[in-house]
């Protein structure tokens, strides 16, 4: 099977094709640019932080394009994408951007060319709603939000 081929255009001369770091890589890196004028953006503790990649993308019908945190960047300095994953719509055709927020200590600052984020391609399960009357039972019924424990069942039992 080959690969499906995504089409990107350059809406910053800076923009730099996302590529996986290693043949095997699930995602693409996607890299920042700054606005014009600007040489580096700076994040406070806390802040979030719209950033350009300066591309635009056609995702394939039947795709989305997951934009993800890279873990170096969440164990090193605390940042990560703040709506992970983003969702790039097949039918999007706006500048593909990426919302990081800073949860470390310590200011964090963006330039041109940094690896902000991976982009992954996932196939979209489409579907439609209907209303209904009753729903099939099952084992967990309505138990949700930690109704089985956070350790095993034994740990639990314990008085
Ligand atoms: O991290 C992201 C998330 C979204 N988008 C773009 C592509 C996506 O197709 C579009 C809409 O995203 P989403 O559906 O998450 O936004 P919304 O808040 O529901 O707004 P909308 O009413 O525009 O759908 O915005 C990005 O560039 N980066």
């Amino acid at each position: 099977m080959t690969d499906p081929v995504i089409r990107f255009i350059k809406s910053h001369p800076d923009a730099r094709l996302p590529e996986p770091a290693t043949p095997g890589s699930a995602g693409a890196d996607l890299c920042a640019v700054m606005p014009d004028g600007v040489s580096a953006q700076i994040m406070r503790p806390g802040a979030r932080l719209l950033l350009d990649t300066g591309l635009k993308v056609a995702v394939p019908e039947g795709y989305e394009m997951q934009i993800r945190p890279r873990s170096g960047l969440a164990l090193k300095h605390g940042v990560t994408v703040l709506n992970t994953p983003g969702t790039i719509d097949s039918d999007y055709r706006g500048p593909l951007k990426v919302v990081l927020i800073n949860h470390g200590e310590e200011n964090f600052s963006v330039r041109t060319g940094d690896r902000i984020a991976q982009a992954v391609l996932a196939a979209v399960a489409p579907f439609r709603g209907v209303m209904v009357e009753t729903l099939e039972e099952t084992a967990r019924g309505e138990g949700g939000f930690g109704s089985t424990g956070i350790t095993t069942g034994a740990a639990d039992a314990a008085p």
